[in-house]
């Protein structure tokens, strides 16, 4: 809750561009005020870059905007002493304080530093990740664009309050959120002077990805098949599309679909998300046919952590697990792909990147992926690789479409002990599951994140053998 968390020194969120270099700053990202906001909601020291810059410009621009944000220490890390080993020096970059031990047991902190186009610190507000990430889409999709945000990180780490606003024990305040800021400003562009001869309407849609199942967060929690028609756009068969004339008819779908979103318990988070949720706002001409002009996504992903589930013995969080970093990875696969402006853009697979094709191809796609990260000492190897993930440059250790040589890639990416130890008896012939069942053989040898890889590898293979 956020009145539970301190606010520490703010610092400057700046850009670079998708090549990782700085932009003149010119060029850089401006914040534009839409009518009836005030500058003095911002942080002091954002308000000389919201005066001058544009944030359209940005979205003109690049394909893809990648941010962190960084969460507040909460009461139970302070109470327990935890300390913030991240620091958001400005300029885009952060930094984390990584806890080392020497051989001779002294403690060190190692710094890592990484570089995205914003870095929000703790006292960053929704209001504000909202105009460097979300707002920018906003007006690329009444430009025509397919526009997709993303939350991502650990649990606990504030995905859901970041998109979907305050939580208060289940109570939710929706106009907080991302989701929210976003369809106020779709209605006010909608009769905004450049856009109104468009003759738009908007419509809301809202679903949940759980277990690479589709199921309707506005209806009943409906199944629904995901398949491509024949212009090879994908669609989600019978998904329910609520037309809205105000923001607060949004509120409300919103409220509604939250409420039946699928959710768990972690050690981090009572009430953690285990599904993927979209929520879309189309816009459609006023023709007969409702043709689709564009289409806004916005997405908060379930949680990446890895190591605690997968040692769970439940089967059900087994599976789960494993379906949540097979997505994850497909979605990294295709961010990577459109830092890189590559033609081929890998959707197919996982269900996430399959049901949102639309956002990675096409020449109008504009993506933003905001990475949530938790503060505490505690979180540190999670926060890692959060901040590995988002960063467009480090290459992906595994491909579910070639899964044995993923094993193999990996260890050539690792040291040199997993390069040789694991896989003696299989080679690049052998069948998946004789190289699952190796490694599987060997999985205590290997570092936390290839034991992760490996479980949901054999998870994956087995619950394909139990459906045939
Ligand atoms: N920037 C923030 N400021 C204040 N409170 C925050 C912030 N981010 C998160 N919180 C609080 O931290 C708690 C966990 O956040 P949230 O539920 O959004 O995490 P999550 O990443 O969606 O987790 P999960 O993946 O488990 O669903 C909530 O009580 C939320 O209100």
């Amino acid at each position: 809750k956020k009145d539970e968390f301190k606010q520490p020194s703010p610092a400057l969120p700046r850009s670079k561009d998708a090549a990782g270099e700085n932009r003149d700053p010119q060029n850089r990202p401006k914040a534009s005020l839409a009518d009836g906001e005030h500058l003095h909601s911002a942080p002091h020291n954002l308000q000389p870059c919201l005066r001058t810059q544009d944030c359209r410009s940005s979205v003109e621009t690049h394909r893809i905007c990648v941010c962190v944000r960084k969460r507040p220490l909460n009461k139970l890390e302070e109470t327990r002493k935890d300390i913030d080993v991240i620091s958001i020096p400005g300029n885009g970059s952060l930094l984390v304080h990584e806890p080392k031990q020497k051989v001779d047991l002294t403690k060190y902190l190692e710094n890592q530093a990484f570089q995205f186009d914003y870095s929000f610190d703790e006292t960053t507000t929704n209001e504000v990740v909202y105009r460097f990430t979300a707002k920018p889409l906003v007006y690329a999709a009444f430009e025509g664009s397919m526009a997709t945000c993303f939350a991502y990180g650990q649990t606990g780490s504030g995905k859901t309050h970041t998109m979907g606003g305050d939580f208060r024990g289940k109570n939710q305040n929706s106009s907080t959120g991302i989701y929210y800021f976003a369809a106020r400003d779709v209605f006010s562009l909608l009769s905004h002077r450049k856009y109104s001869h468009l003759n738009l309407s908007p419509y809301v849609s809202f679903f949940e990805i759980y277990n690479s199942k589709v199921y309707d967060l506005l209806n009943d929690k409906a199944k629904l098949r995901v398949l491509e028609d024949e212009r090879q756009q994908m669609q989600v068969v019978g998904l329910e599309e609520v037309f809205v004339s105000e923001a607060e008819d949004v509120i409300k779908l919103i409220e509604l679909g939250s409420a039946c979103r699928t959710s768990g318990q972690t050690s981090a988070n009572a009430n953690s998300s285990r599904s993927h949720a979209v929520l879309q706002i189309a816009l459609r001409r006023n023709d007969r046919a409702g043709t689709l002009y564009s289409k806004f996504s916005l997405v908060d992903l379930a949680g990446n952590e890895r190591g605690q589930d997968v040692n769970s013995n439940d089967r059900n969080t087994l599976n789960e697990t494993a379906e949540i970093n097979t997505s994850l990875l497909a979605l990294k696969e295709c961010i990577r792909s459109l830092g890189q402006n590559k033609d081929h853009i890998p959707f197919r697979m996982s269900t996430l990147t399959r049901v949102l094709r639309d956002s990675f191809i096409g020449e109008k796609s504009k993506t933003c992926m905001i990475a949530m990260v938790s503060p505490s000492m505690a979180s540190c190897d999670y926060t890692l690789n959060t901040l590995r993930y988002a960063d467009r440059g480090q290459p992906l250790f595994f491909s579910p479409l070639k899964r044995h040589e993923a094993v193999c890639q990996y260890m050539g990416q690792g040291s040199e002990r997993l390069l040789h130890v694991p896989l003696k008896n299989s080679s690049a012939d052998s069948s998946v599951n004789e190289v699952i069942s190796e490694a599987m053989v060997l999985k205590d040898e290997f570092d936390e994140e290839l034991q992760v890889m490996i479980m949901f590898l054999y998870f994956i293979v087995k619950r394909k053998k139990d459906d045939a």
